[in-house]
């Protein structure tokens, strides 16, 4: 998971190497897709109290030859709802500098090495661009903050703490216009939540984690394990129903995802749920029979509610690096994408890839994760993200 650059990385030549040159998508192993459906038990929906004690559907889910995943939950599940929030904010500050640690730390460092006793001239700010592209925020983003450090400033002495508070400034101005809440609209009922990103970006517990918030804000929520494929996903995501008192639909592994979908849809309409979120199985970008999966589980979606879904949530693994620019492009021409979450962008010195999506792209970003208990995931806030990436405090 960990994405350290190389230390003998050439500077200039590796990093159009990087973006342009490397087979990306090799690094992740393709999902096999299953060959013939299961014989398809479909869950009962069960009954669904808007905030009452879970119902999980019960399935015969065949266990993967290893353990499945199980999320790492830190409070008792009856925590979620009314959880006292003292001093939500500082606590939220310190994970996220925490997690961004060895993003920032790596900025730091070279910024202080860069700036010490040292005029800026053409060559520190080269090598300062050099820093900021190593980090992933991406060549436009390096070259415009380096123009905007040169103004004015050209020639003189600067101080290391001068160069961060002038990058953080500039980082935020490009993360201010993308960072949304995702706003639930209470006219729908339920209001749904596409979840989709490439194998093991973190959807599944991006999910739990999300649904964690949706009760503790008094919402009933209903999960639907589109990930048909992983036995192992359909179990993770039983788990997060039964802490988070969110019924789940689920099928056997195998059956058909767009079938499912159906079903979660049914339910939750009959059940009135404020918010379904819907799994789905990770998929390639480039793998076009799965994207056409996708496209159909969208068509089943509009089918029952022409409105929907409200969101498409891409979830992106920060470690992933450049290719997360790829993911967005397609994720976005196929399934509609709305609104971003990077996940495990404490996994990376490379934590600067949001920065370069939100340049590029300029669609929302939500949530960011920084581990992966259940307050690791909070949303995203430009100013925070903007110094805490570059080691200034709150
Ligand atoms: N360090 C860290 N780990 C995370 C974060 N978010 C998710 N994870 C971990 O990433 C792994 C994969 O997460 P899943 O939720 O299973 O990913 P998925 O996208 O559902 O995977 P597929 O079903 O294979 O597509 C799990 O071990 C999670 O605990 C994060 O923000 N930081």
């Amino acid at each position: 998971m960990v994405d350290e650059p190389k230390p003998s990385e050439p500077k200039k030549a590796g990093f159009l190497k990087r973006l342009f040159g490397r087979d990306e998508t090799a690094e992740i192993a393709p999902p096999s897709h299953p060959t013939g459906e299961a014989a398809v038990q479909p869950a009962a929906a069960p009954a669904l109290p808007p905030a009452g004690p879970i119902e999980v559907a019960p399935i015969a889910v065949p266990l993967a030859p290893q353990p499945p995943a199980v999320p790492h939950v830190r409070e008792p599940k009856n925590e979620f709802r009314n959880e006292p929030k003292s001093e939500p904010k500082k606590k939220w500050w310190q994970r996220l500098k925490d997690g961004l640690s060895r993003t920032s730390s790596k900025l730091g460092r070279g910024i202080t090495d860069l700036f010490t006793k040292r005029k800026l001239d053409g060559a520190t700010l080269e090598e300062l661009e050099d820093l900021l592209i190593q980090a992933d925020l991406g060549i436009d983003t390096a070259a415009r903050i380096t123009e905007a450090l040169g103004k004015g400033r050209f020639g003189k002495d600067i101080a290391p703490d001068e160069v961060r508070a002038v990058l953080s400034a500039e980082i935020e101005k490009v993360l201010e216009p993308v960072a949304h809440p995702l706003v639930v609209d209470a006219a729908k009922a339920p209001f749904v939540v596409l979840v989709v990103g490439v194998n093991g970006s973190g959807k599944t517990t991006t999910i739990g984690k999300l649904a964690a918030k949706f009760r503790a804000e008094g919402k009933s929520v209903m999960l639907g394990a589109g990930d048909t494929f992983r036995a192992a996903a359909i179990e993770q995501l039983k788990i997060w129903g039964e802490r988070t008192g969110s019924p789940v639909i689920a099928r056997e592994q195998g059956s058909d995802a767009a079938g499912l979908v159906f079903d979660a849809m049914k339910a939750a309409q009959d059940a009135g749920t404020d918010v379904l979120i819907l799994d789905t199985a990770g998929r390639l970008q480039n793998k076009t029979e799965l994207m056409a999966e996708l496209e159909k589980v969208l068509r089943v979606i509009r089918k029952i509610d022409a409105s929907a879904p409200h969101s498409v949530l891409l979830v992106l693994d920060a470690t992933t690096g450049q290719n997360a620019l790829t993911q967005v492009e397609v994720f976005g021409r196929t399934a509609g994408v709305t609104g971003l979450v990077m996940t495990k962008l404490d996994g990376t010195a490379r934590g600067g890839i949001l920065v370069a999506v939100a340049a590029k792209f300029g669609l929302p970003v939500h949530f960011i994760g920084v581990g992966e208990g259940v307050d690791d995931l909070e949303p995203f806030a430009a100013k925070d993200f903007a110094r805490a990436i570059v080691g200034l405090d709150e």
